[in-house]
């Protein structure tokens, strides 16, 4: 089985709705993520020869992931008052709205769909919240 390995980085501010503690608070994190792909066989024919995919488009495309929520405040839907998001957006502030508690377990599971549904065969992806904290979410396939 090979596996391929590639990382990307965005900072972006959250804060957990409904958490007793300091993370009820809006804060920052450098999020750092990890998506590695596996296959058993590798191309054999033309410029992808010896690869399982090229790095290249594999770093990009995670990187187009990263980079939408980068420099972002991320919020859970209905966590934030529907004056506030107009507050906010009124005065030039970047939000992403997501469907999830915004916890490294829920986006280390959106980068697995995002990147799956790009067409790699995913097998796993890590989030890290802080240096010494990650999720990791895989699928037995
Ligand atoms: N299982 C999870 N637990 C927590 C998550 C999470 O996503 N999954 N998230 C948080 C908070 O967002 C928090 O920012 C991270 O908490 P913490 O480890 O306390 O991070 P700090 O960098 O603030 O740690 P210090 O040691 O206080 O500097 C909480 N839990």
């Amino acid at each position: 089985m090979y596996q391929l390995r590639t990382v990307a980085d965005f900072d972006s501010a959250h804060f957990l709705s409904g958490y007793q503690g300091k993370c009820a608070n809006i804060h920052g994190h450098r999020w750092h993520v990890e998506v590695e792909i596996q296959a058993e066989h590798l191309e054999s024919e033309g410029q992808m020869r010896g690869m399982l995919v090229d790095f290249g488009d594999l770093k990009r495309d995670l990187k187009a992931l990263a980079d939408e929520l980068d420099h972002t405040l991320i919020y859970e839907s209905g966590t934030l008052r529907a004056k506030t998001v107009e507050a906010l957006l009124e005065e030039g502030f970047r939000l992403t709205e997501v469907t999830f508690r915004p916890t490294a377990e829920n986006f280390s599971k959106y980068f697995f769909d995002k990147m799956s549904k790009l067409g790699y065969p995913v097998s796993s992806a890590t989030v890290y919240e802080t240096p010494n904290n990650c999720a990791v979410y895989r699928e037995n396939k």
